[in-house]
C-alpha cells in the first residue's frame, strides 16, 4: 500500500503519476477544443504531433527516474488524450481526491485505477457531482489550500472554468484545519493569452518561500495583491503575458532545491540558478501548445 502524502508543492518528491502521449488520439476538430492554445493550434496547422510529445514526457521521465522518484503511468487508451493527469485527482496529506473533470476529459480517469489499487479506499474521497475541481487548480501549502475558481454568473458558458465555489467549500469541510484560500481567474475560451486555465497557469509556489506569479492572470486585484505580500516581492519570480501564455508558471518541484523546466524559459531558469536552484531542463514547447506543461502533467502521491 502506498502511504499518500502531499502537504505543499516542493517537498521532496517520491511517487507520481506522471501522464502519458502515445495513443493521444487524431488532431481534434475546432470544435471539440477545450482550450484557447490548442485551438489556436489546430486551426494554424500547428498542432502537436504525438511523436514528439512521447518524446517530450520520455525526457521528463528520465529526470524524474535521475531523481529517484517513483513514476506511474496511466494505462493507454485508445485515442484519448492523457498528458495532463493533475486534473483528474489530486492528494492533499493522505487522501486522494478525484477530480470532477471536464466531461471531455472523464474517462481519462480509469486509465489509473490501478494506481488507485495500491491506495486504501478509505483515503479515496469523491465529491459529490456538484462540486466542479480539476487538481490544475488546488495546492496545498504550509496551512493554506490555494484554490484557483471562477465566480461569475456566467461560469457554465466557460469551458476553461474547471473548478467552482462549491469545490471551494467542498475542500473546506474535507481540510477543516486549513485556511482555503481562493482566487477568481480571468477566463478566456478564445484567447490563450487572456486565459488562466487553472491556477497553475498564473502562479505557483517554488523553493521554501518562493512563488512565480501573473497578475493578469487573477480577476480580483486584491486577491493577486495577497499572494505578492504573503511571499514577499523579492521572493517573486512576476511573468509576463507572454511568458504566462509560454506557461511559466507551469515548472514542476522534485524538490525545493529541484525544478523541472522548459529549456527555453532562460529568463526564469537563469532567475532561479542566480538563487540557488538546480534547473533540470527539458524539452516540453510541443505539449505546451495544449494550454498545459510540466505541472500540469504529473499527479503527486508522496512527498517527503
Ligand atoms: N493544470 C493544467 O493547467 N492542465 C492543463 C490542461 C490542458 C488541457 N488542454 C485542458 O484544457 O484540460
Amino acid at each position: 500500500m502506498l502511504q499518500l502524502n502531499v502537504r505543499d508543492e516542493t517537498s521532496p518528491l517520491k511517487a507520481v503519476v506522471l501522464g502519458r502521449a502515445e495513443s493521444s488520439g487524431p488532431i481534434p476538430r475546432p470544435e471539440e477544443a477545450y482550450d484557447p492554445k490548442s485551438l489556436e493550434h489546430i486551426l494554424a496547422g500547428t498542432y502537436p504531433i504525438e511523436e514528439d510529445m512521447v518524446r517530450e514526457m520520455a525526457a521528463f521521465d528520465a529526470v524524474l527516474k535521475k531523481h529517484g522518484v517513483r513514476v506511474f503511468r496511466p494505462e493507454v487508451i485508445e485515442d484519448c488524450n492523457q498528458i495532463f493527469s493533475r486534473d483528474i485527482a489530486f492528494v492533499i496529506e493522505d487522501k486522494l481526491i478525484k477530480a470532477n473533470i471536464l466531461p471531455e476529459r472523464e474517462k481519462e480517469f480509469e486509465a489509473i485505477l490501478h494506481v488507485l489499487d495500491v491506495i486504501d479506499p478509505d483515503k479515496i474521497l469523491v465529491p459529490p457531482p456538484s462540486v466542479h475541481v480539476e487538481g490544475g487548480d488546488v495546492m496545498p501549502w504550509k496551512e493554506y489550500i490555494f484554490v484557483g475558481t471562477y465566480r461569475g454568473e456566467d461560469y457554465a458558458s466557460y469551458i476553461t472554468a474547471r473548478t467552482n465555489t462549491a469545490a471551494v467549500a467542498y475542500l473546506q469541510e474535507q481540510f477543516p484545519h486549513k485556511v482555503i484560500k481562493s482566487f477568481d481567474l480571468r477566463k478566456s475560451n478564445t484567447d490563450a493569452r487572456q486565459n488562466a486555465l487553472h491556477l497553475d497557469c498564473c502562479f505557483q509556489p517554488i523553493g521554501r518561500d518562493k512563488a512565480i506569479l501573473h497578475k493578469n492572470g487573477f480577476l480580483v486585484e486584491e486577491e493577486y495583491q495577497w499572494l505578492l505580500d504573503y511571499f514577499g516581492r523579492e521572493n517573486v519570480f512576476e511573468i509576463s503575458n507572454e511568458e504566462m501564455y509560454q506557461m511559466f508558471s507551469n515548472v514542476f518541484s522534485i524538490s525545493p532545491d529541484v525544478i523541472v523546466s522548459e529549456r527555453s524559459f532562460t529568463r526564469l531558469n537563469t532567475w532561479l540558478r542566480d538563487r540557488g536552484f538546480t534547473v533540470e531542463e527539458v524539452p516540453y514547447y510541443e505539449i505546451g501548445k495544449q494550454e498545459g506543461l510540466l505541472r500540469c502533467s504529473t499527479l503527486p502521491l508522496v512527498r517527503e
